[in-house]
């Protein structure tokens, strides 16, 4: 995992090449890098879905995720984060720690996931080894263990000193597979090794207390006793490894294997994590508990679903549970999947990723366990869509076409989603970004074949109430010769930001048949999707069902088309507002261009938190909101002449001010 650039795809490459899966070198920039094997990828030199891939190294398994870096696909890092049991988070040794870095290293954090540093792209000018420790320092908070020391920079970048070996590695040269060789320490840096190592040895002991013990009274301990500690050290989190390479220039990447092999955890390790949740352990033996993680459509099989097996033992043909969904499905076909390839298997085990075909009805953050013992494995959260865009079929066959594909592409991906207005009957798609929905609509161009018009995208707004209001509606309604009478009393009342919605009944069991009241309910839930003041859903209130009364005549469907009569007439009271995405963003630039970057934000209706020194680089924080962000990254290219950044994400959701609520009405009325 790592910001955009840091280099993750081009260390997977090496990865596979290194542990004989590929015979070539994929390189990201000629668009052959197999781990990124869209087209959208290989035209963009970016990832946008984490590839599953295996390979193996010292005797060891290991199951690769390759994550994007760039901030509209998080939610593909943080299903990766939730599934994987290790980490390494690339750094570009000139940037250092980069917004995105930050972000996802809060994710691991999240999931208690161990982690290794590899301080990548040592040959670059301005490459610094030990800014980018300092900066992981300062902006991960984390203690570093300094496990290898770079032998030169730039250009002159030849090898590194093992720390833990205390040797010295030089490769030959800068081709791939060259061969590297152990020799001393160059006399240059034998003083530095010696410090740093010492620094090493005095953390890593503290894991163990007949090492410490040992070191305290002046004996080292033994490599293989060293290696013990870092592992032990790494697994709890006291520490984190800090390795350093190239993976362009191929150094560094073999020691990088070791050190997962060494430092990261087995499944076997993860096994008491796991127990809380699910009280599954990683033993092939114990009963099937698997995650669904990620759902692909799939040219040859439709489509397929991506689990990490917990524990148990999963054959081809037999049948599972899915527990969140109380369904039975039937795994006929399951595959190992590399990269864009893959391979049919009849058996996997604890620790595995494997890809199931056709599944029926499980989704994303599902568990799929053994029917004899149902457990649920805790589940993913996903993100708010904050941008969308509508989406126009050009003619009747691209319609229904069009339909297929997103809902395909929406299976896919939790973080995207198709809604239809209610007023003009168009397909709207939502996501985490212009980057985001552009790649989905060209996907749906290329894989599905669909002609389409695109509108622009604009901000996903959403509504919620300031205050507590009360409706009695009274539904009454001859409809051919039959009556339709239902009564609510409802109450609405603003909840705290992100509580989402919450219905609550108050009446008491005898007033109100119980699927009246469910009836109330979804009515409820339907009808807050399109909110009373622009038609965005309304977020963050309770209903609350205070009184209802009914007749022969009553029904169910009476009761829902009560409810959201009640909401249509009711929230309007409750003081309704409008939100918007304010997103946090971050601008580095040279020097010379601060004050006119500062200028800019300021009029985006921006607001500063903060502004820092990076380098020789200038870092500017501010809080916007999403609608006066479109098209910024060409007003910040032409500013700059290309040698301003940005990243951004979403913060938190505003009211609008008066204002511009109602110039956003008035664009969609
Ligand atoms: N000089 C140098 N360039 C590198 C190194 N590693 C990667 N690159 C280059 O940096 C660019 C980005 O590398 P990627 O491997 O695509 O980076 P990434 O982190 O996978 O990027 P995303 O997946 O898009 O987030 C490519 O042009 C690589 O060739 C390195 O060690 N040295």
């Amino acid at each position: 995992m790592a910001h955009i650039d840091a280099g993750k795809t081009t260390t997977t490459e090496r990865i596979l090449f290194y542990t004989g899966k590929s015979r070539t070198v994929g390189e990201v920039h000629d668009g052959t890098a197999a781990m990124d094997w869209m087209e959208q990828e290989q035209e963009r030199g970016i990832t946008i879905t984490s590839a599953a891939t295996t390979c193996f190294w010292n005797d060891h398994r290991i199951n690769i995720i390759d994550t994007p870096g760039h901030v509209d696909f998080t939610i593909e890092v943080e299903r990766s984060l939730r599934v994987l049991d290790g980490v390494v988070a690339v750094f570009d040794a000139v940037a250092g720690v980069e917004p995105q870095s930050e972000t996802v290293w809060r994710q691991a954090d999240k999931y208690g996931v161990p982690r290794i540093c590899f301080v990548n792209k040592l040959d670059r000018v301005g490459a610094d080894f030990d800014r980018t420790v300092d900066m992981i320092v300062e902006c991960l908070g984390v203690t570093p263990l300094i496990t290898q020391l770079p032998i030169g920079s730039e250009a002159g970048f030849v090898g590194l000193v093992d720390l833990v070996k205390n040797k010295a590695i030089v490769w030959k040269d800068d081709t791939v597979g060259a061969a590297f060789h152990e020799t001393a320490i160059p006399a240059d840096l034998q003083a530095k090794a010696a410090d740093y190592r010492a620094k090493l040895l005095s953390i890593a002991v503290e894991q163990d207390e007949a090492a410490t013990n040992a070191y305290l009274a002046g004996n080292e301990p033994s490599i293989d006793v060293l290696k013990a500690c870092i592992r032990k050290g790494t697994i709890a989190g006291a520490f984190v490894p800090v390795l350093c390479g190239s993976a362009f220039k191929n150094k560094g990447i073999q020691q990088l294997l070791d050190a997962v092999v060494d430092y990261l955890p087995s499944p076997l390790d993860v096994a008491a994590k796991t127990a809380v949740v699910a009280d599954a352990v990683a033993d092939d033996g114990a009963p099937f508990a698997a995650l669904a993680f990620k759902i692909m459509t799939d040219p040859f099989v439709g489509s397929l679903t991506f689990l990490r097996i917990y524990s148990g033992k999963l054959t081809a043909g037999s049948q599972v549970l899915n527990s969140v969904k109380g369904q039975t499905e039937q795994v006929d076909r399951m595959l190992q999947m590399h990269a864009n390839t893959r391979e049919d298997i009849t058996e996997a085990f604890a620790g595995d990723i494997v890809a199931i075909a056709s599944l029926k009805a499980t989704t994303t953050g599902d568990t799929l366990c053994d029917p004899a013992k149902p457990v649920v494995l805790e589940q993913m959260e996903f993100p708010e869509p904050v941008i969308e865009v509508v989406v126009e079929p050009k003619t009747k066959a691209d319609q229904e076409k069009m339909a297929q594909a997103l809902s395909r592409l929406a299976q896919e991906d939790p973080s995207f989603c198709v809604a239809t207005d209610e007023e003009t009957g168009q397909t709207i798609i939502k996501g985490m970004g212009e980057l985001h929905l552009e790649i989905i609509v060209d996907r749906m161009k290329r894989e599905f074949k669909v002609d389409a018009n695109v509108g622009a995208p604009q901000v996903a707004y959403r509504e919620t109430i300031t205050k507590r209001a009360e409706v009695d509606y009274t539904h009454k309604k001859q409809i051919g010769d039959a009556d339709q009478f239902a009564r609510v009393r409802l109450a609405f009342e603003p909840l705290a930001a992100g509580a989402g919605f919450k219905f609550e009944s108050k009446i008491a069991a005898d007033v109100l048949a119980n699927d009246n009241v469910a009836a109330i309910k979804t009515g409820l839930t339907s009808v807050k999707e399109n909110g009373i003041i622009a038609g965005f859903p309304m977020i963050d209130f309770k209903a609350e069902l205070i009184d209802a009364a009914f007749d022969a005549n009553s029904s169910v469907q009476a009761f829902e088309i009560a409810s959201r009569a009640a909401f249509r007439e009711g929230a309007p009271k409750a003081g309704p507002v409008l939100l918007e995405p304010v997103m946090k963003v971050e601008v580095v630039t040279p020097e010379d261009y601060m004050g006119d970057v500062i200028g800019d934000l300021n009029s985006r209706r921006g607001q500063i938190s903060g502004m820092d020194q990076r380098g020789n680089a200038r870092v500017v924080t501010a809080a916007i909101p999403l609608a006066n962000m479109f098209g910024y990254v060409n007003t910040l290219r032409s500013m700059s002449k290309g040698r301003a950044q940005y990243t951004m994400q979403f913060d938190h959701y505003e009211p609008v001010p008066a204002a511009i609520a109602d110039e956003v009405k008035a664009k969609l009325a």
